[in-house]
């Protein structure tokens, strides 16, 4: 099977490629790129006016199987990759039973390939259940195929745990992924500790609490020398740690989420649970910080932390709601609008933050427009107008901090391995 991707704007931050022409795959992989190809039998798509980039590749989502399905599942999951055109994610391994052994892994690993409608990568555990007192199967679960190591979703407290789980991972050569944030400082907290908290008498969760955790994280990637990735970065503390640390030569990488980078604590004043989520929206200067991090190279890649919930269980008092809400679908249009559109950050920079990078992080083939590559490709319409409307979503997770807000930039059709599976917002299979 052939498929020639005609007159679009082709963009691959690998080369820093910015130019018009032409894509042919044949049998699933990138075969030319090149101008006005012209190949018998091929079916043509027309990208004239549009952008063809890598196919994204989103290294934090929470696909919620096995275990909490009426949240999410791979199938609706990786159908909402699909729309925002997303070609690969990586699966966090807070689920029902916790992902912490070679066995649910390789089991999560066919079902990608059964339910799966892009690339399923998978994330284990770095403690036994989550609980931090003892490493899970880490080896056995990295010779299963995991991408890497983490216990998101709550801080990993235990300095020996995290030290033995960075030498042991590092060996390797995986990253360890934290959620740093100090559970002591934070995790009686409902949004970010400041003025609006004050105003709101909601209890929050300090900044400190995220830089005195990522200064410890760092620590101990540079003692033991192994990789470390910082998951959804949100406090300015944070970032210029990194950046102090990458000076020094430690082995960290991080993201930022749509989300930190768009939305401040303004937003909880309607008490409206679609904002809740660890760690919080903060003030602007936070936000400031995050999109400069961004902008020079500190936070290596984009990441939505898409973590769906059932519709009930969001609809209850702030309080008591879970933090979290869906991602994907509404990525690509929230960064278009809020960093591309104002000139904070060019196409290629929005481009290899959601693609490139995080796929190198991971140590995947994808992310890149070459040859014998995979054909993992996203073709975009960075001016397409539209409205976020929540229950069109493909993902279960009918909360979104962005419904109802009118977004420039889309995906439009969305090719995994050679194959159309999104256009024009229909997920095909
Ligand atoms: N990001 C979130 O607000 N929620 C995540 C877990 C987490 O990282 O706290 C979830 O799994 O729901």
């Amino acid at each position: 099977m052939k498929l020639l991707i005609k007159g679009g704007r082709i963009i691959n931050p690998a080369d820093n490629m910015d130019t018009v022409g032409d894509i042919l795959i044949e049998d699933g992989r990138i075969a030319e790129i090149g101008q006005n190809l012209a190949i018998d039998g091929a079916e043509i798509l027309d990208a004239a006016g549009l952008v063809v980039t890598p196919g994204f590749v989103d290294m934090h989502v929470h696909l919620r199987e096995p275990g909490l399905e009426a949240k999410e599942d791979i199938a609706s999951g990786t159908r909402a990759a699909a729309a925002g055109g997303f070609t690969t994610v990586a699966c966090m391994p807070n689920t029902k039973p916790v992902v912490d052994n070679s066995i649910l892994v390789s089991g999560l690993i066919q079902r990608g390939q059964t339910e799966g409608v892009v690339n399923l990568k998978i994330i284990g555990a770095l403690s036994k259940g989550l609980e931090g007192k003892e490493l899970a199967e880490i080896g056995d679960m990295i010779q299963a195929g995991v991408v890497a190591i983490s216990d998101d979703g709550g801080h990993l407290d235990s300095t020996r745990l995290l030290k033995t789980g960075l030498e042991y991972t590092g060996m390797f050569g995986r990253p360890v992924i934290t959620h740093s944030e100090d559970e002591e400082l934070a995790s009686e907290g409902f949004m970010h500790e400041g003025e609006v908290s004050a105003m709101l008498g909601l209890k929050g969760r300090p900044s400190v609490a995220e830089d005195i955790a990522v200064a410890k994280d760092i620590m101990l990637a540079e003692y033991t020398n192994s990789p470390i990735h910082i998951a959804h970065v949100s406090s300015k503390g944070a970032v210029e740690l990194i950046r102090q640390a990458k000076q020094r030569g430690v082995k960290v990488t991080a993201e930022v989420t749509p989300h930190h980078l768009t939305l401040t604590d303004d937003e909880l004043k309607t008490f409206n649970t679609a904002f809740k989520v660890n760690p919080p929206l903060r003030s602007a200067d936070h936000v400031e910080a995050l999109v400069a991090g961004l902008k020079d190279g500190t936070l290596d890649a984009i990441a939505t932390d898409h973590a769906p919930h059932a519709f009930e269980e969001k609809d209850v008092e702030f309080r008591y709601a879970p933090s979290g809400f869906a991602g994907l679908e509404t990525a690509l249009g929230v960064v278009l609008t809020g960093l591309y559109h104002t000139g904070k950050l060019t196409l290629l920079e929005v481009i290899e933050k959601m693609s490139y990078r995080p796929a190198k992080i991971l140590g995947l083939e994808s992310g890149v427009l070459k040859v014998g590559a995979p054909a993992d490709i996203t073709i975009i319409d960075t001016e397409y107008q539209w409205t976020v409307d929540c229950i069109k979503f493909y993902t279960r997770g009918k909360h979104s901090p962005f419904e109802g807000r009118n977004l420039r930039g889309k995906s439009l059709i969305t090719i995994v391995n050679g194959s159309i599976i999104m256009q024009n917002g229909e997920v095909l299979k």
